[in-house]
């Protein structure tokens, strides 16, 4: 995956080439050489080993706490009642994700309480192609390859789910997963580059139904809000929002600040 973000001269044009052959024109804000890029890929692997050490000697009780502490928050908060339609991820315990059991159990209630369509990640293979399809039942879920619950592509009735990229509504939030932060929205995923590939593309389906932009919000444990500088991000890095940690919501662009009620 590497090699695909070295640049390419197409009439005179630099271009990085994307999965599936597609290219994006490298300008002065898109622009990494292919230096550059071995140079951060190689930053941000080092610092996934380190906040891997880091999440592993959480001691257990704490980490629950922390767990329920954010749920907590997510679940009282105006922003997410209000909402009817998420993206959220379904944590994987191993991985010593923030948990998401008790969301994704309130966001699933029957009706009237459960009033929220929810979509949750299916990887679909390993060129960074990841959907995420609707779900109205933790039953429809399945462990991967990678032993994390995702949905069967057909519901028990034969029928394909939903695909949030071809829904006629916007979703509004998107709580998203990852292995560091700070407090100017920079994230650090798993390298796959599954959601930095998914959340450009849902950001270009917004611009074009002309729909509000999700406010992308990444659940954290305080260990894993590193000083601003730390993490190494390239041009395709897509920043969150806000962050919730259990001391609270950290809102960090005006969209978060305008719609977070803070
Ligand atoms: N819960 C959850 N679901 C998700 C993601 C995620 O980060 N969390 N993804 C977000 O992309 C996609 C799957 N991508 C993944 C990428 C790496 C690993 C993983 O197990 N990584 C190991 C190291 C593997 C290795 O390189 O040796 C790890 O991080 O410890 C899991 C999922 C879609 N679904
Ligand atoms: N919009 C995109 N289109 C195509 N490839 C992308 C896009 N965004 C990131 N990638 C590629 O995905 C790979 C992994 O990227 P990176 O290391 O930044 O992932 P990450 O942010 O840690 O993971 P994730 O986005 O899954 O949480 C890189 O090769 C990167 O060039």
């Amino acid at each position: 995956m590497r090699a695909a973000a070295k640049g390419v001269l197409v009439s005179g044009q630099l271009y990085a080439q994307q999965p599936y052959g597609m290219l994006l024109r490298m300008t002065s804000t898109n622009c990494n050489t292919g230096d550059e890029l071995d140079a951060i890929f190689k930053q941000k692997k080092a610092l996934r080993t380190q906040v891997r050490k880091t999440l592993k000697a959480i001691d257990p009780s704490l980490r629950s706490q922390q767990d329920k502490a954010i749920q907590d928050i997510i679940v009282g908060a105006p922003w997410f009642k209000s909402s009817r339609g998420l993206c959220a991820y379904i944590s994987c315990s191993a991985l010593r994700e923030v948990d998401t059991s008790k969301l994704l159990s309130h966001i699933l209630q029957p009706p009237p309480a459960g009033d929220k369509k929810l979509y949750v990640p299916r990887v679909e293979d390993k060129n960074s192609h990841m959907r995420m399809l609707n779900i109205s039942r933790i039953d429809d879920l399945v462990a991967n390859s990678m032993n994390i619950l995702e949905p069967t592509p057909v519901d028990a009735d034969g029928n394909a789910r939903q695909d949030v990229l071809q829904a006629n509504d916007p979703v509004d939030i998107m709580l998203l997963p990852g292995l560091a932060f700070d407090k100017s929205g920079r994230r650090l995923g798993r390298g796959g580059g599954y959601y930095d590939t998914f959340l450009k593309n849902y950001r270009d389906l917004a611009e074009t139904r002309n729909w509000t932009q999700p406010l992308l919000v990444a659940l954290s444990y305080s260990q894993q809000i590193l000083d601003d500088g730390v993490i190494p991000v390239t041009s395709t890095d897509i920043p969150v929002d806000a962050l919730v940690s259990p001391e609270g919501v950290i809102p960090i662009s005006s969209a978060a600040f305008d719609r977070m009620d803070l």
